[in-house]
């Protein structure tokens, strides 16, 4: 097995830092006695550790786990660009342990951390639509896979630029994203044309608008629909997030700033 080991030393020599995925408090009393920067990536920090980079959702697969926590380290400057570490991780619901080695120079950021972290919305209201598009892209509605867009954050503006289809049901309502009730009837309503859109704190403020965005310039890939055009472009014009659900390819997406930055699969959550 010396072989083995050898190769492991390769992948683990000459880091700058290690990433521990939600270790346990022995894995991480462990590592911290390693030289260089040892940053636990997480929902909670458990451990206590110094430097900390917490996980809004729970990415199942590895490379989304990663990614996140690579560039919100970055983004709080644990590491810097260049800089090469060691991510210790489980995957496969913990059947399974990795260690990978990263080269953040040759790393390009998905915009992923940014996308809850730095969004005019707050993050946990980011998450819980996110949540909801995932939810509902598992479960579909009735069975049948179902579309639908949400538009979180600069309501205002993005009230300007768009006109409402039909009468809205949350016109005189209170009623904020994360609340089951609400999560009912996001799913309900989600049959229906239009998009949800969202306040910064998370207020449902309408459903059922058509979005009137510029699209010039707008840049999404080849092969996505009106839909996904409306909610890319809405997000260059306004400091929106928009995240998309595709009735066609079942996959949820996430705009910012006029472009794609995060595309998972809610059968792999
Ligand atoms: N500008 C818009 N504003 C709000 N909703 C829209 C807009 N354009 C399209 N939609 C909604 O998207 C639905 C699907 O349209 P389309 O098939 O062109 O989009 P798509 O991007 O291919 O999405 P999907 O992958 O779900 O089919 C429409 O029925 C409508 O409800
Ligand atoms: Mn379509």
């Amino acid at each position: 097995m010396t072989e083995l080991r050898d190769l492991v030393d390769r992948l683990v020599a000459d880091i700058d830092a290690v990433f521990l995925f939600s270790p346990s408090s022995s894995d991480y009393e462990t590592l911290r006695e390693v030289d260089g920067t040892v940053v636990v990536v997480g929902p909670e920090n458990t451990v206590d550790a110094d430097e900390f980079v917490q996980l809004p959702i729970d990415f199942t697969d590895l490379e989304g786990r990663i990614r996140f926590g690579i560039e919100g380290a970055m983004e709080q400057e644990l590491i810097e660009e260049g800089d090469e570490v060691a991510c210790v991780s489980d995957f496969m619901n913990g059947t399974a342990n990795a260690v990978a080695r990263i080269q953040t120079n040759e790393f390009s950021p998905s915009g992923v951390y940014d996308l809850f972290v730095n969004s005019r919305a707050e993050p946990g209201v980011v998450r819980d639509v996110f949540e909801v598009a995932v939810e509902l892209g598992k479960k579909g509605q009735k069975g049948k896979p179902v579309g639908a867009l949400f538009v979180v954050g600069d309501a205002g503006k993005v009230m300007n630029k768009s006109r409402p289809l039909s009468y809205n049901p949350f016109e005189k309502s209170h009623v904020h994203v994360g609340d089951p009730i609400v999560n009912v009837m996001l799913k309900e309503f989600s049959r229906l044309d239009g998009a949800f859109v969202i306040s910064d704190a998370g207020k449902i403020v309408s459903a059922y608008r058509y979005l009137e965005p510029s699209a010039e310039g707008v840049d999404i890939p080849k092969g996505l629909g009106a839909r996904h055009m409306a909610g890319g472009a809405i997000t260059r014009d306004t400091n929106a997030t928009a995240i998309v659900l595709s009735e066609s390819d079942g996959l949820v997406r996430a705009f910012k700033g006029g472009e794609l930055v995060l595309e998972i699969d809610p059968e792999e959550y």
